[in-house]
């Protein structure tokens, strides 16, 4: 039996995806045997706006799917096997992705290129194939080169659409919230910044400028802060020491960009988080995908907002992320060319 306090967190998890809305929703995980893809499948299946999980990995989804199914919410739960990858996504709404190998001490994520590449190609093109009009939710390293290798796949199948590809960023959002919070002595949902530009160290800028709290924090506790936001996964890297990298909390984070996803395509209004999309802001200096805030809505993408008001050392900080943006997105584009 749950305790009271673990009961207690299951039912706020709920209630934090619920909407007034009926769920309709088929939602399949490609990697949903690994680290991230099982405690995700389990968000998912508590999600009232999944009606449907498909469960999808190389090795181990069927019973990741045996066991997520057996939880008392109203949506279906089936998985999959290597072979069975269309059978996976055949009438999926959403597809989040988080196959492929994590960092290990001492490696950067763009380490993971030469792997992950191709898998995220070879998923991209059946999902091309297979559900074209699916919103795709990236996950697998590195993000600012997975993105643009999705983007070019689907574009050479004819079936790119801009408003349904999404980099999730949202655990720097997650974590930035929260170090900002135990910085400034403040409840997280009190604390919550934009974090835009990309998903690797010097891509990742915090706009701490943009709230109150942040606003006041400077000198020494900023750069820290900001240091930490930038390279919070690496601190997870170490203290796994060889064990891979941020599951539990990709999986919250992971589950928190879905279910907005989810509720924009219900027809909530007002739905705006941070996420790495195609997007024209920073296009005339070759940089073609950037996470800003983004209002979602019942075709994905509805709007790409502007990064707003930066500090001085935002500027700088901006400065600094968009050549390795770009070098990111354009080895990404090389990959499938
Ligand atoms: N966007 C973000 O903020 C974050 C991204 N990540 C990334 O997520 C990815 C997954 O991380 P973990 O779950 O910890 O790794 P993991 O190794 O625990 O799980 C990966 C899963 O992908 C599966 N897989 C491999 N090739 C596949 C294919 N072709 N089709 C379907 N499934 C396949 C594996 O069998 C495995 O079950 C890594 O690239 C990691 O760097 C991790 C944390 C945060
Ligand atoms: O650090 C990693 O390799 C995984 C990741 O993207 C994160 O935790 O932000």
């Amino acid at each position: 039996m749950l305790s009271r306090s673990a009961a207690r967190l299951l039912t706020t998890q709920t209630r934090a995806f619920s909407t007034t809305s009926t769920r309709q929703t088929k939602v399949a995980v490609l990697g949903a045997g690994g680290g991230i893809g099982q405690p995700l499948s389990l968000l998912l299946k508590i999600d009232p706006l999944v009606s449907s999980l498909s469960l999808y990995d190389i090795r181990g989804a069927p019973g990741v799917a045996a066991d997520v199914s057996h939880i008392d919410t109203d949506s279906t739960v089936k998985g999959y096997t290597a072979d069975q990858l269309d059978d996976a996504l055949d009438g999926a709404k959403v597809v989040v992705i988080p196959a492929g190998v994590p960092r290990k001490p001492g490696m950067t994520r763009d380490d993971l290129f030469n792997t992950n590449a191709s898998i995220v190609r070879d998923l991209a093109a059946s999902v091309g194939r297979v559900a074209p009009e699916a919103h795709i939710l990236v996950i697998s390293n590195p993000v600012n080169s997975t993105v643009p290798i999705v983007a070019k796949t689907l574009e050479k199948a004819g079936v790119f659409d801009p408003r349904r590809l999404f980099g999730v960023t949202s655990l720097d959002v997650v974590r930035a919230a929260r170090f900002l919070g135990e910085v400034s002595g403040n409840d997280p949902k009190n604390t919550v910044i934009p974090v835009v530009g990309g998903h690797s160290g010097a891509t990742i800028v915090p706009l701490l400028s943009q709230n109150a709290y942040g606003k006041s924090i400077s000198g020494e506790t900023y750069s820290k802060l900001v240091h930490r936001i930038q390279f919070g996964g690496d601190e997870v890297v170490k203290a796994k020491d060889g064990a891979g990298s941020a599951t539990l909390s990709m999986a919250y984070a992971g589950a928190k960009f879905a279910n907005a996803i989810l509720r924009g395509l219900n027809g909530e209004k007002g739905v705006i988080t941070p996420t790495f999309v195609k997007s024209e802001l920073f296009a005339d200096q070759g940089v073609d995908f950037f996470s800003s805030n983004v209002e979602l809505g019942k075709n994905g993408v509805e709007k790409i907002y502007p990064v707003g008001p930066l500090s001085a050392e935002e500027q700088k900080l901006l400065e600094a992320c968009l050549p390795d943006l770009k070098k990111n997105i354009e080895k990404g584009y090389a990959f499938v060319a």
